[in-house]
């Protein structure tokens, strides 16, 4: 059967098309955003999220609003622009591919000096696709190489959504799991909760079934206890911002699940494409983490499950240091310590 595609984000004409994920599984539904206002929201409510795919997005923005933009000079054209890139990188703030499509999209801007209106406008628009093109082929690139460190036979444990979902198509976490499925169809995949947006049972549950990957829906709370009774074998998880050391923010426990792999001696991967590494950050304190609406935590399913009065605290991300780390694994190749040397030469490959 030939493999439907996940792609969570795509251009139909003039307009730009995401997949509603807050209602996946049970429901398709696709939104038609034809301003960059309508794709504002549907990152910042989470209707298209992950890092890359969020990056796609924002990318995908930029062209919707570079085409209304109706300024009849280069000039007045490009201030206005600026003033629309500022609102597309403010989206969401942890993830570190968001602000590099914006810094990617508009560079097409300062590259072309003497472009006139229309063409500016058709070299967005070509650049917000190319994004996503390269996207995917990135992450299959991280599969190849990812599958060189799952072993035959392979208990997976992963985290969240780093799938298709949450890319252009094909998946970081994911990426690395259908790869080494592909070559080894006896691995088997553990997938967290994730609560609570739930990305991993509403999310990556649906992708794993979709692929028809051997695997196993688990709560947050029971992958301690799994790891400590030696039925895992490596740990993959994505990654939203990684530092220029190796410190890597990413879905809110993940911090839990590399402090537990390190303590019952599992190895612990990051997947990720170069476009999420940060290089002004020297360390992970200077990720910024998202906190989002405490309703999350307090209703399920809309209604209310904690008390009124109770106070509830939602960070979206936590940090994960470099030394629980095992290994970052890229398009480029899989880092490994020190990570500080290997991100800057990785970053420096064509
Ligand atoms: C391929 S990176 C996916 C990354 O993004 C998720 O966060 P969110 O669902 O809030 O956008 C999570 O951290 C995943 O690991």
């Amino acid at each position: 059967m030939a493999r439907r595609s996940l792609q969570p984000i795509y251009w139909d004409g003039d307009a730009v098309m995401i997949v509603d994920q807050r209602v996946l599984p049970h429901k398709d539904k696709v939104l038609r955003c034809t301003t960059p206002r309508q794709v504002i929201q549907a990152i910042k409510k989470m209707a298209i999220r992950g890092a890359p795919a969020v990056g796609i997005a924002g990318a995908m923005a930029l062209a919707l609003g570079a085409q209304s933009i109706t300024a009849a000079d280069p000039k007045t054209f490009r201030r206005k622009f600026v003033g629309l890139c500022d609102r597309v990188r403010a989206a969401r703030p942890t993830g570190n591919n968001l602000g590099w499509a914006v810094e990617a999209v508009y560079s097409v801007a300062v590259e072309n000096p003497d472009a006139d209106v229309p063409t500016l406008q058709r070299l967005i628009r070509e650049k917000s696709q190319q994004i996503l093109e390269e996207d995917i082929a990135i992450n299959r690139a991280i599969g190849r190489w990812g599958r060189q460190v799952i072993p035959k036979g392979a208990r997976i444990l992963t985290y969240c959504n780093a799938g298709a979902l949450a890319t252009g198509d094909y998946g970081t976490a994911l990426g690395v799991i259908r790869a080494a499925f592909e070559a080894d169809p006896t691995v088997h995949v553990t997938c967290c909760e994730t609560r609570p947006f739930l990305q991993g049972s509403r999310l990556t549950a649906y992708e794993l079934l979709h692929e028809g990957i051997p695997s196993t829906l688990i709560t947050d709370n029971a992958a301690g206890s799994l790891m400590q009774q030696g039925k895992i074998d490596v740990v993959v998880v994505g990654a939203d911002r990684i530092a220029a050391n190796g410190d890597t923010a990413n879905k809110i426990g993940t911090y839990t699940l590399a402090a537990l792999a390190r303590a019952n001696g599992i190895p612990f991967y990051v997947a990720a494409p170069r476009s999420t590494i940060d290089p002004t950050i020297a360390n992970g304190s200077a990720i910024p983490i998202e906190e989002r609406d405490p309703k999350e935590v307090t209703h399920f399913n809309g209604r209310r499950v904690a008390p009124k009065e109770m106070a509830a605290h939602n960070p979206a991300f936590d940090v994960t240091p470099n030394k629980l780390i095992t290994g970052i694994i890229t398009e480029v190749g899989i880092l490994k310590r020190p990570y500080r040397k290997n991100i800057r030469q990785a970053l420096e490959q064509a």
